[in-house]
């Protein structure tokens, strides 16, 4: 049996369904992110777990007991708000050992349990500060410390690293994904970015509209979307319809602005279009006379280890990323051919092989 086990969980405030559904099944240990733009639904259905939000409908399990009703204090859940929310009287060691003092963990026990922890997160150096003697990644991570010190069962984590500028919000995520596995926490963590979804987790589980629209490996996430929505909203990627040409065997020619491909299509078709996501790094620029499709540079950026192009071209307009070699490549202007492999392409909705 799973660890955690959410069914048809479902949050209504009047005419608004915040959470719609959610059923999901997560097992000890693993590390699982709700991942989806504002307002899908993310936080409602972290609280429903937390207790401070009441389901309207549906059921909530862990470790096989029926939580569903029971108050927050009671369900010994460790949670971490993007807001860190320390005591700001209180220094770094006084903040972790509050949890254990409200239990009434034995003095000495406390004292060992917190040197454990402030270890684990590199912060034995600085337990006599105060919060606003540090910095964010470092109240961050006295945060996650408070959390761990009472060795809950679920760790549920809200946007934990939101407040972070770029290279720290890395950092920390290295630091979390080894604490976590270090521990062994079966942790949810809600986040709307999805390079720190897909970094940080065992699976994602992609949200839309308070609704639940693919749970999978990240991996699988980013490679197999479901739909339009996880193709774009999981990493970025080029949206494009091709029309439906005759069938031969069992290939499908489908046109695509001047390029035919042949591919295969399962089951019946509603309309004569098909719609086709291609990632930006899986194209590939080429001369005009070698390419599948025709374009013209529109504009050029250059990102560090990548360069990211826009070209227009007879499919339509097509972002391209390609690795930075050292060399400065095609111009805006350059007219150029895209190429792709035919594991590139990805047909939405329904099936293609091959
Ligand atoms: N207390 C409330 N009363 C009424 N509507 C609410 C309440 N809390 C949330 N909602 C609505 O429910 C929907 C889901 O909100 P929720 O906070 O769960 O989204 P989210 O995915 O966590 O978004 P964000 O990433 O912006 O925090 C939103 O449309 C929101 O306006």
């Amino acid at each position: 049996m799973s660890y955690l086990s959410l069914t048809s969980l479902t949050k209504c405030y009047g005419p608004t369904t915040a959470a719609e559904d959610i059923t999901l099944e997560i097992e000890k240990g693993e590390f699982v992110s709700l991942l989806g733009p504002s307002g899908c639904g993310k936080t409602t259905t972290l609280q429903m777990i937390a207790g401070f939000v009441e389901p309207t409908r549906g059921r909530i399990l862990m470790d096989g007991e029926d939580i569903t009703h029971r108050k927050p204090n009671e369900r010994g859940i460790g949670i971490v708000f993007q807001s860190y929310a320390l005591f700001p009287h209180m220094t770094v060691v006084e903040n972790v050992r509050f949890g254990l003092e409200m239990r009434g963990v034995p003095t000495a026990e406390s004292r060992q349990r917190v040197g454990e922890v402030l270890e684990l997160v590199h912060l034995n150096q600085l337990k006599d500060r105060y919060p606003r003697e540090l910095s964010g990644g470092q109240r961050q991570r006295v945060a996650l410390a408070r959390a761990l010190v009472i060795q809950p069962p679920l760790l549920l984590l809200d946007e934990p690293l939101s407040n972070l500028d770029a290279k720290l919000r890395e950092d920390m995520q290295i630091e979390l994904r080894n604490i976590q596995q270090q521990v062994g926490t079966t942790t949810l963590m809600v986040t709307h970015d999805q390079s720190e979804a897909l970094s940080l987790s065992d699976r994602v589980v992609v949200m839309n509209q308070g609704r639940v629209v693919q749970v999978d490996e990240p991996f699988n996430a980013y490679e197999r979307p479901s739909d339009a929505f996880v193709s774009s909203f999981v990493g970025k990627t080029n949206l494009l319809t091709g029309l439906i040409g005759k069938k031969q065997g069992d290939q499908t020619a489908v046109r695509l602005g001047d390029a035919t491909l042949e591919l295969m299509l399962d089951g019946p078709r509603t309309s004569n279009q098909v719609q086709i996501s291609i990632r930006p790094e899986k194209l590939e620029l080429t001369d005009c006379a070698s390419g599948k499709l025709k374009g013209r540079v529109k504009t050029r950026l250059f990102l560090g280890n990548h360069w990211l192009y826009q070209v227009d071209s007879s499919a339509g307009e097509l972002f391209i990323t390609q690795p930075n070699l050292g060399k400065r490549g095609v111009a805006v202007g350059d007219d150029v051919g895209v190429s792709w492999s035919p594991g590139a392409i990805r047909l939405l909705e329904e099936k293609v092989h091959g």
